[in-house]
């Protein structure tokens, strides 16, 4: 369920031997031919700068034999015709998806910008005399907040109400109000937002995100980094031997109340867009997953809290890395773990159910396909078992009929125009009781965490019942498919050496809540420290809950914030066991330029000047608690004059805003914009208040003014990092 363009393995990173840009010695002419030097230069320079990926899809031919006869084999339709229609299908370009942030308070709006101004700007058109489709909203995703866009690119960059409505989608998803489909995201988006659909700024939960590769590690951070958040923590760490998540220092353990394993597969679900896994996919890439989605989930299915539950979910239709991996877990878990029957969920979305009846590839060059393990092993003699890599839980098991395997979902690309997923939720029994809590091993080193999860989580743990609201996302994108039959080559060892390499993260430190530096921090951000909340209850700023990435909390020039159990998981594992890569969210940064230039040019506001800086992704964390009289409110003038310029003086804004910004203390502020003040129709019907912070400091003279100041004076000038 990922976005391809998101995803360097499968670009030039993931086989490294030809990259899915580089022209084939078939396009080139080269084949059996010498190359001139200019053809080497020539082949330089195109690997040197690649195409964006996405644009070589129409390149590759889009037929794999032993897919197409692996995919025969399967019997998947009743109707032979219907697997024609499904490789069909494959054979398309995927329409583009998107969906609307469903917590940003801003998710309705954006929604009807796209419903009152591009859907009717786009409707009615036609290209070279055919009837061009408008956007149109995913019948089954809630809240019609997803979007489907049925027309080809090259259409969309001749039309030009596409492009605009393309420049549009471009914005807004670089600010967060739009998605291309990330788990991670979505699940974050959900903690975020109350059941009522109330967003919520600051939730008690945590989510966990982690990928065992470091560089899509750092993108789940980049991808969270527009809902920043103070529950999300990413980790870097193999998946199916997580280690034990301490909550505190006398060994108890987090279990989560929801996992996702959205685990590495063959994703020959996901070949609409990634059209080069036509020519990748091979019968031992997905056989050689088989084993390493099992452990995954078997991993997840020990770190979950009674009652709670797992979405085992592919971008593949393959029922060794489906079915087979499903079964095998469950028939592992005696009775703890049953299948959840999810057949009213989301009745919108045409699938198929799971099945109970598949063949396993046990000979890729013969393409041998076979339904028994017993039978295929008893006719290997001792060296061919030594050396099989085909195992028995690939098999359909003997009481394949007992699991409820039709209650997985199978998503087939031809029934309702998307990519191809299989989804399975599991539920642990919540009458399963934990047993009794080992002691908590600390400081060990990395390589030892096998040991949490084989000699077994299980023994060592302590019965936590954390609330509600703890998730983790085990995995995320397609991983390399390491051939079973074959050494790992050049490439996979370097990987797999990479996955090791030595955490260097800088550490995490909380602040004294006490100190005299967070209440001159909390000062400078106008935070009061109680207020009395929506709910007529009194509600504390979390200011125990800052912290900073160095080991001397004595400084602060960047703060972040993080919930309670963020805290508890930071403080209670070292760090490199876990890897974290990144927690919470950057609340604020010292901003020492103002106070220096007030004090250089000895403005009035010298001995004021703040020193501290909200950022604008956190104003939601800090605004609950700022007194109102402390936020500017002011209509779309304050806003068009930000929008507009990038360091306004204050006498550029109109009155009163001028007068109002001129009278300000340096340093940090909240605007808080009424739409209904708005020129444009749509943005008056807008729900919600534009919130932005903004920096007022003094410049010297010119920085973009105009040219009748003096040249030394003195003035008070915005900025936004909203813009
Ligand atoms: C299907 S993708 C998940 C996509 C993700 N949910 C998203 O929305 O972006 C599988 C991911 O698993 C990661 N992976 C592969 N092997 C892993 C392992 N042993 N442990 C953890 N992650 C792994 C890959 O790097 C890849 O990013």
């Amino acid at each position: 369920m990922e976005d391809p363009k998101e995803h360097p393995s499968v670009s030039s990173e993931r086989n490294g031997t030809q990259t899915a840009t580089e022209p084939t010695a078939k396009t080139t002419g080269e084949a059996g031919g010498k190359r001139t030097g200019k053809d080497k230069k020539e082949k330089k320079k195109k690997k040197a700068k690649p195409q964006r990926t996405g644009e070589w899809a129409t390149d590759i031919e889009r037929k794999n034999a032993s897919f197409e006869r692996y995919y025969e084999a399967q019997n998947l339709f009743e109707d032979r015709t219907e697997l024609d229609l499904m490789l069909d299908s494959l054979k398309r370009d995927l329409p583009t998806t998107f969906r609307v942030t469903g917590s940003r308070i801003t998710a309705n709006d954006v929604n009807d910008i796209i419903r009152k101004v591009h859907v009717p700007n786009l409707t009615g058109i036609q290209h070279e005399g055919v009837d061009v489709d408008p956007p149109r909203p995913i019948p089954w995703y809630l809240g019609g907040l997803a979007w489907q866009i049925n027309v080809n690119k090259s259409v969309v960059r001749k039309l030009v109400p596409f492009q605009q409505m393309q420049r549009f989608l471009v914005y807004e998803t670089e600010v967060g109000n739009i998605s291309r489909q990330e788990a991670t995201a979505q699940i974050l988006e959900a903690m975020h937002t109350l059941p009522s659909g109330e967003p919520v700024s600051s939730p008690s939960g945590i989510i966990i995100a982690n990928d065992s590769d470091y560089k899509r590690a750092g993108l789940l951070v980049h991808q969270s980094a527009r809902l920043p958040s103070p529950s999300l923590v990413v980790t870097n760490v193999d998946a199916s031997y997580y280690p034990n998540i301490y909550i505190d220092n006398q060994g108890m353990t987090l279990e989560f109340d929801r996992i996702l394993c959205d685990v590495p597969c063959s994703g020959d679900g996901t070949m609409r867009k990634n059209a080069v896994i036509w020519r990748q996919w091979t019968i031992q890439g997905a056989n050689g997953l088989h084993c390493l989605q099992l452990r995954i989930l078997q991993r997840a299915m020990r770190m979950l809290a009674p009652g709670g539950r797992i979405v085992y979910s592919t971008c593949s239709l393959n029922p060794v890395e489906n079915e087979a991996v499903v079964a095998a877990a469950i028939k592992s878990s005696a009775g703890e773990y049953q299948l959840v029957d999810v057949s009213n969920r989301l009745p919108e979305l045409v699938r198929r159910p799971g099945i109970t009846s598949w063949q396993v590839c046990t000979d890729k060059d013969t393409m041998n396909m076979e339904s028994s393990f017993t039978a295929y092993w008893e006719r290997l003699n001792d060296k061919q078992r030594a050396d099989s890599k085909i195992v028995e839980t690939m098999f359909p098991p003997q009481e394949v009929h007992e699991l409820n395997l039709d209650r997985c979902w199978r998503i087939y690309p031809h029934l309702q125009n998307t990519g191809g997923f299989f989804v399975a939720v599991l539920e642990r029994s919540p009458t399963y009781v934990l047993p009794p809590p080992k002691k908590k091993h600390t400081k060990r080193p990395v390589d030892d965490l096998a040991n949490d999860s084989e000699q077994d989580g299980e023994r060592t743990r302590k019965r936590a019942r954390v609330d509600t609201n703890v998730e983790v996302t085990l995995d995320t994108e397609m991983a390399d498919p390491t051939p079973v039959d074959t050494e790992p080559g050049p490439v996979e060892k370097e990987k797999k050496e990479k996955g090791k390499g030595t955490y260097k993260e800088d550490p995490y430190t909380y602040v004294d809540a006490n100190s005299e530096l967070v209440t001159y921090l909390l000062k400078c951000l106008q935070v009061q420290d109680t207020i009395t909340n929506a709910r007529g209850e009194t509600e504390a700023f979390p200011r125990h809950n800052l912290f900073v990435r160095n080991a001397d909390a004595t400084t602060l020039r960047s703060v972040y914030l993080s919930n309670d159990r963020v805290k508890a998981v930071l403080t209670s594992n070292e760090p490199s066991r876990l890897r974290f890569i990144s927690a919470g969210v950057k609340l604020a940064v010292r901003q020492d330029a103002g106070a220096r230039k007030a004090m250089a040019q000895g403005g009035p506001d010298a001995e004021t000047a703040q020193k501290y800086r909200v950022l604008h992704d956190s104003v939601s964390q800090v605004l609950p608690f700022m007194r109102p009289e402390d936020v500017i409110h002011g209509d779309t003038r304050l806003l068009k004059v930000f929008v507009e310029r990038m360091y306004p003086l204050a006498r550029e804004f109109a009155s009163p805003y001028g007068e109002v910004l001129g009278r300000c203390e340096l340093g940090h502020h909240v605007l808080q914009i009424d739409p209904s003040s708005a020129d444009s129709e749509v943005l008056k019907g807008g729900e919600c208040a534009y919130v932005i912070e903004v920096w007022i400091t003094l410049t010297v003279g010119q920085v973009d003014a105009p040219t009748d100041i003096p040249h030394l004076e003195v003035e008070r000038v915005a900025q936004s990092d909203a813009r």
